[in-house]
């Protein structure tokens, strides 16, 4: 089992949902909110499961941590542009993404794993509810536990070989989940890690062994290590909006 994955985990929980000394305007968010609504609307087929899910993602007490509904829908898009059958989340929560990528992709299937057993029974309420429990599968356990039995399914051509990753985890172990999902990735696909600028703390080499440094070096491996990846083209995009002043890093697998 990975080391430290429950206290990282509580560790990046803070630092995701109490952005504090982090930049935040209220453009940014209003900004989300009405192209949002403009362009996912609630007159869209999967507007009202989406909606469901966070709900019941919220009644059952899980965290204010979810990604937000731009980024989800970006995925989901990307899973459309690249004609993606077999999708990878490591982070489940309460199995929101999922639900953009399948409910706007019919032949999608989704890998989503999960640590905390009390989200993955949550996320799979949600998935039943959505109507597409047949097209995602919720594994409960540690992502570096469970990604050997993934590559042994892809081998055994039970599941297709990768075409889009979206790791959201556990920061400390960014770059195991990328190095995985290269390797378990059909050429062409894309790997998103989300939470890679921090509102911009990772620039600089941490002074100290905080949570919030251990955070940021979690990011910056990554990034490091990816730029000598020859398996790989890649960059980052920094983001602002309801979720403050973030970003992730794609890549694409050659
Ligand atoms: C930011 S949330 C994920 C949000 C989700 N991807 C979404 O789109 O809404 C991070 C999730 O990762 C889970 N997690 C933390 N450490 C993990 C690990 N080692 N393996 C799998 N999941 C882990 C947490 O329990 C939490 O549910």
């Amino acid at each position: 089992m990975s080391e430290n994955i429950y206290i990282t985990y509580h560790q990046n929980k803070e630092i995701m949902s109490a952005p504090q000394g982090r930049p935040s305007d209220e453009r940014w968010t209003a900004t989300d909110a009405y192209t949002i609504s403009h362009l996912h609307p609630s007159s869209k087929p999967n507007h009202a499961a989406i909606t469901a899910a966070k709900e019941h993602s919220e009644a059952n007490g899980l965290p204010d941590i979810g990604t937000n509904d731009n980024a989800a829908k970006m995925l989901a898009l990307q899973c459309k542009f690249g004609k993606v059958s077999h999708a990878l989340e490591v982070g489940t929560l309460g199995g929101v993404t999922p639900i953009w990528l399948t409910t706007m992709n019919p032949d999608l299937r989704v890998t989503t794993i999960e640590y905390e057993p009390k989200h993955a029974k949550v996320a799979r309420e949600n998935v039943e509810r959505a109507g597409v429990a047949d097209r995602v599968d919720v594994i409960t356990g540690a992502g570096l536990d469970v990604l050997p039995k993934l590559q042994e399914q892809i081998e055994k051509g039970e599941k297709e070989p990768l075409g889009l990753t979206y790791i959201d985890a556990d920061k400390g172990n960014n770059w195991a989940y990328f190095d995985w999902a290269v390797k378990l990735s059909r050429p062409g696909a894309v790997i998103y890690v989300d939470n890679v600028v921090q509102g911009g703390i990772i620039a600089k080499e941490p002074e100290d062994d905080s949570w919030r440094s251990r955070a940021v070096m979690g990011a910056r491996k990554v990034i490091e290590n990816v730029g000598k990846d020859t398996r790989v083209e890649a960059l980052v995009q920094q983001t602002v909006g309801d979720h403050s002043y973030d970003g992730w890093l794609m890549a694409v697998v050659l």
